[in-house]
């Protein structure tokens, strides 16, 4: 077959484009990017010869060798990992794959200096554009007779043709700008390899130049240097690691640039042997709530790289983990089905949760302000365990962390606890998407006045945990969007300068005014009550006790789940001066018409303030119309 000529997918161009204009200044993490794919590719074969062990029978030592050619200018990195076909080169160096890079390039073109970002994401195989103005890739996959070359400039398009080619894997040449000749030197080479890849596992050997002697005989005869420790990093005992290798092997295994927030390595012994090398990142992924997106721990066996795509390992909620679990136990053949419903993988997630949730612990107890950073960045990823893993349901509330109407900063559950107030039976809460709003909102006014707090629950994934945990220490969770408020359960000064004949007079004229609104707004609400809640608004609606919260059932309509709105309480605060005018109208002739278009307007209040519409938008605007008149007049 003679050469292709194929073109990129659209996405692959913009971001080359963005690679080889970018002011990136760090270029020399492109040869970081490739022995990580080296590296990944030897793993990929290593798995694969379990089952079927021609596949490496030749060739069964991995290596990535380094080779440079500086009369041609040119560096090659070549590894006898998996190898690509035609279609697999088309496919994994033609277009992206990958969840997050969408999410990333929207905001490369925003931002003015990309540079940082595109060191948080790492844009694999494409980042040797940032050094070489041609890439040629040779490969041949493991069990296939025939190799392929692809070649691009990486301006929209590239070619591909068949090539002898000898042994298995991939090779990849570099055609180095000339303003970046210095990586075709040995001396750059080797100080990169150590700084990023010396936690490879594989040898990675560099080629080096015969040397002549004085007298013309040839001293070297290009052998081959090793440049890294070549051994699994999680192997290694925690005294022979340095931060900095840690740190790298990070950026490694996570594909991500930032510093880790945390790494836990550790090693299990007993009924079950498995060791780990975990991290937590710095900072929050793009793609943190992609539908595709997955955690980043890769299951080994014994050293060998089974999967990382193993979802029975880690709980959804902890996607924000990187790393790597190493078993002693599992078979090395086990196949990526049989891991679906394995009881030993389940006690080695188990081990890992408690573990996690153990480290967080601690964390969140000793060092706050260090928590809140995890806190921030993946909070509302760990609420998901709050309903999906109800045996975790109590060491998880113990980690949250919430806004309230009393502080801008965080609190925990035990905060709020400790500052109930005397006859308060409820850890009260109000839930919606905008947390300004919510902190405007007239349910909470009565709690204010009386310093009880309310948290604010503004991630969308509160709703869903907030009615399923039932409570805390003994104590339940009570939106103040539903049933009634007990707030005359709480002690308030306020309350004891009421005298109680007074009370009986207004219950009486309330009473009135109740029933009259009732009658004219029939049909529209399920109650009219007097409220407990409110202090400055004259009306809030609330759902009944039994009912769906009002802001849960907003969401749940959002997304059709539920079809109708349920009738909502209006409730009235008595101690408003536009109520006590309305209880004195009561009693005057001739204010029906009026009357009436107050009780509606009082409505449509009600439910703009929920962020709904007035149920007659014309109908609305004509009693407003009426009512402000007969106040100018
Ligand atoms: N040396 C290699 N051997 C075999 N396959 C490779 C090699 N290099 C790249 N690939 C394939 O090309 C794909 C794309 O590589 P690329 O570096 O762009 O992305 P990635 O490795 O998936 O993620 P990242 O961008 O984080 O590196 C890889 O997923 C892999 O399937």
């Amino acid at each position: 077959m003679s050469e292709e000529q194929l073109s990129f997918q659209a996405e692959v161009s913009r971001l080359l484009d963005i690679v080889a204009h970018s002011l990136y200044s760090n270029k020399e993490i492109f040869l970081r990017e490739l022995i990580s794919n080296a590296s990944d590719a030897c793993d990929k074969l290593r798995y694969l010869a379990v089952t079927d062990g021609d596949l490496m029978k030749d060739d069964p030592d991995f290596r990535i060798d380094l080779e440079i050619d500086s009369n041609a200018n040119t560096l090659t990195i070549s590894d006898n990992g998996i190898g690509m076909n035609r279609q697999e080169l088309i496919d994994n160096l033609g277009t992206i794959a990958r969840s997050g890079t969408s999410a990333f390039m929207e905001q490369m073109e925003s931002s003015k200096d990309g540079s940082n970002l595109i060191g948080q994401f790492g844009v694999g195989f494409y980042s040797s554009y940032m050094v070489a103005d041609k890439v040629s890739v040779t490969s041949r996959r493991a069990g296939e007779d025939q190799g392929w070359q692809w070649d691009s400039d990486g301006k929209g398009k590239f070619t591909i043709a068949e090539v002898e080619k000898p042994g298995r894997g991939t090779s990849i040449t570099l055609h180095l700008k000339e303003e970046q000749k210095e990586y075709s030197e040995e001396l750059r080479l080797r100080t990169i390899i150590k700084t990023y890849s010396d936690h490879i596992p594989i040898p990675i050997r560099l080629k080096k130049a015969p040397e002549k002697n004085e007298d013309g005989s040839i001293e070297n005869n290009g052998d081959w240097e090793t440049l890294n420790s070549a051994s699994a990093i999680w192997t290694r005992s925690k005294s022979d690691v340095t931060d900095e290798q840690y740190k790298e092997f990070y950026h490694h295994v996570a594909h991500a640039y930032d510093d880790p927030w945390l790494r836990e390595h550790f090693r299990v012994e007993g009924v079950l042997e498995y060791s780990g090398l975990l991290y937590i990142p710095g900072s929050k992924p793009f793609d943190l709530f992609h539908p595709d997106r997955k955690h980043g721990v890769k299951l080994y066996v014994r050293r060998v790289f089974i999967t990382d795509d193993c979802q029975e390992l880690i709980p959804a909620y902890m996607r924000f983990l990187k790393g790597v679990i190493d078993s002693e136990d599992l078979p090395l053949n086990i196949s990526r089905e049989m891991l679906q419903d394995n009881p030993m993988l389940r006690k080695i997630r188990g081990g890992i949760v408690k573990r996690v949730l153990g480290i967080l612990d601690k964390k969140a107890e000793n060092e706050q302000e260090e928590y809140l950073k995890f806190w921030e960045n993946f909070g509302s990823v760990l609420k998901e365990g709050l309903y999906e893993d109800l045996p975790q349901k109590d060491a998880l509330l113990k980690l949250c962390r919430f806004k309230s109407i009393k502080t801008d900063s965080w609190i925990s559950l035990a905060d709020y606890l400790e500052n109930m107030k005397e006859g308060q039976e409820h850890i009260y809460y109000i839930s919606g998407e905008d947390e300004q709003a919510l902190r405007r909102s007239p349910q909470i006014e009565g709690f204010k006045a009386k310093d009880v707090d309310v948290l604010v629950l503004h991630d969308p994934v509160d709703e869903f945990w907030v009615t399923s945990v039932n409570e805390y220490e003994g104590k339940g969770f009570k939106s103040v969007t539903r049933g009634g408020a007990d707030l005359n359960k709480i002690d308030s000064a306020d309350d004891k300068d009421d005298s109680s004949k007074d009370k009986e007079e207004d219950k009486a004229e309330l009473g009135a005014l109740l029933g009259y609104m009732k009658l004219t707004l029939e049909g529209e609400v399920k109650d009219i009550r007097s409220s407990e809640r409110l202090t400055d608004s004259a009306v809030c609606l609330v759902a009944d006790e039994g009912d769906m919260d009002i802001h849960l059932e907003r969401i749940l309509r959002s997304h059709k789940q539920v079809d109708e709105a349920s009738k909502r309480v209006l409730e009235i605060n008595p101690k408003h001066d536009l109520v006590k005018r309305l209880s004195d109208l009561i009693k005057e002739d001739g204010a029906a018409k009026e009357l009436e278009d107050i009780a509606w307007l009082l409505l449509d209040q009600a439910r703009i303030l929920e962020g709904q519409m007035p149920s007659d938008a014309a109908t609305f605007a004509q009693r407003m119309s009426r009512v402000m008149g007969k106040g100018l007049s």
